[in-house]
Parts: structure tokens; C-alpha cells; sequence
């Protein structure tokens, strides 16, 4: 096999790194933003670890950053109610049964895994439709590994998921160390386009902190 790539597979994959990679993560960042501003007792935690991070730690320290529980919680719990990728597909290779159900799912089927439906069935989340970032707190895990999937999983899953989380707590501690966020008047509004969550626009007030 040819293991050297042609123009077009290296110019397919820097697209495919700007497409999966800019506009999943600004949504998320964004919705993270419009969660805690609905939710100040939210913010006031995340403030209070912002502040743990920056004046103990100086904003430096990666280590640290890894270890913020609360500010971890609150973009899992942002990836769970709005998961950037709404669905996942697969397409098996050859016939699988699905063992005990009956069920054989044919080679080549498309097989839609509907991330945004599960992650908001209350037979996996007790209150799906509350925003409550302390769910994913290490005591208080208690759903099936697969019924949150914003990554996707197995040999496919995202590749640039480090990159995102680690840029998605960096963007999202340094905010909300420095300024407040408060609800705006207009209500959150978004739809689906090409398998993801696309804001029409993400508007919260915002106020420098003293
Ligand atoms: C919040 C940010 C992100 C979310 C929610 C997200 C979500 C996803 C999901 C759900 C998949 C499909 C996984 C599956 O089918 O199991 C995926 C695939 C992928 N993502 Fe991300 N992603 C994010 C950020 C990024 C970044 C920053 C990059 C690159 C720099 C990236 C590159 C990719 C690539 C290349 C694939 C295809 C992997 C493959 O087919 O083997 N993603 N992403």
C-alpha cells in the first residue's frame, strides 16, 4: 500500500481539522457562557476555583487546570444538554447480531446513534432538561458510559478531543475570572445543520469584575 499522501488527501485533511475543530468547540465555549449566565449559583463556583487557579496557581499550571472538578462538570454538563455533534454514525462491514434482541444489523447499514436524543432521556439522566453541572461530579456519576457520547467513542471517536477540553477550560476559566455574565432577554435559539448544534446566536450580558 501507498502509505504517502496525495495533495488532495493532505488538503481534505487540514479542511476536516477546520470544520471539526473551530465551530464545535466555539458552540460549546458559547453555550458554557449562556449556562452560567442563567445560572449564577453555577458561576459563583466556577468563579471561586477561577480564582484558586489564577491567584494561588498564577494561571500557569497545567496540572492544576486538569484538576479544577467544578469547571470540568460545567462543560460536560454544557456537552450533555448540547452535545456540538448531534448524532453518530456508523457502517458495519459485515452482519452483526445484536445478541438477545432478534435484531441483525446488515453490512453497509447506516446505523444512527442520536446523541442529543440520549443524552436528554431521562432513563440515563434524572431530570434531563435541568442544566446541573454537579451530576458529573466523580460521587455523583451514576449513567451507562454510552449514554453520553459528545465525543463519540471507540477507534473513531475525536481525535482533537484533548485539544478542545484543554482549549475550552483555558478560555472558559480566564472569562469568568475576569468578567460576569448575566442572562439576556432573548431567548436561546438554535437548530441542526449537518449533524451539529448551530446557535443563531448565544446572547448574555457581560460586566468586567472589579
Ligand atoms: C468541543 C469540541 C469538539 C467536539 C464536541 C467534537 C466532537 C466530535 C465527534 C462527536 C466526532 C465523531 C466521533 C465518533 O464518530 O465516534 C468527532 C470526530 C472528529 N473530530 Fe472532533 N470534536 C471537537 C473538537 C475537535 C477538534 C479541536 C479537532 C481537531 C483539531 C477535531 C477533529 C476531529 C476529527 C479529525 C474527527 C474524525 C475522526 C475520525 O473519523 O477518525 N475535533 N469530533
Amino acid at each position: 500500500m501507498d502509505k504517502t499522501l496525495t495533495d488532495n488527501e493532505l488538503i481534505a485533511q487540514c479542511v476536516l481539522f477546520f470544520l471539526a475543530g473551530y465551530e464545535t468547540s466555539a458552540t460549546t465555549m458559547a453555550l458554557c457562557l449562556y449556562n452560567i449566565a442563567k445560572h449564577p449559583e453555577v458561576q459563583q463556583k466556577l468563579y471561586l476555583e477561577s480564582k484558586r487557579y489564577y491567584e494561588e496557581f498564577k494561571g500557569v499550571d497545567y496540572d492544576v487546570l486538569h484538576s479544577l472538578k467544578y469547571l470540568d462538570a460545567v462543560i460536560q454538563e454544557t456537552q450533555r444538554l448540547f452535545p456540538a455533534a448531534v448524532f453518530l454514525e456508523r457502517v458495519p462491514n459485515q452482519d452483526y447480531e445484536l445478541r438477545g434482541t432478534g435484531i441483525t444489523i446488515k453490512k453497509d447499514d447506516i446505523v444512527h446513534i442520536p446523541t442529543y436524543s440520549i443524552h436528554r432521556d431521562p432513563e440515563h439522566f434524572v431530570d434531563p432538561e435541568v442544566f446541573r453541572p454537579e451530576r458529573f461530579l466523580a460521587d455523583n456519576i451514576s449513567h451507562h458510559p454510552y449514554a453520553y457520547l459528545p465525543f463519540g467513542a471507540g477507534p473513531r471517536n475525536c481525535i482533537g478531543m484533548r485539544l478542545a477540553q484543554m482549549e475550552i477550560k483555558l478560555a472558559l476559566i480566564s472569562v469568568v475570572h475576569q468578567f460576569r455574565f448575566y442572562p439576556s432577554e432573548k431567548p436561546l435559539e438554535y437548530f441542526f445543520t449537518g449533524g451539529l448544534i448551530v446557535p443563531k446566536a448565544v446572547d448574555v450580558r457581560v460586566e468586567r469584575r472589579a
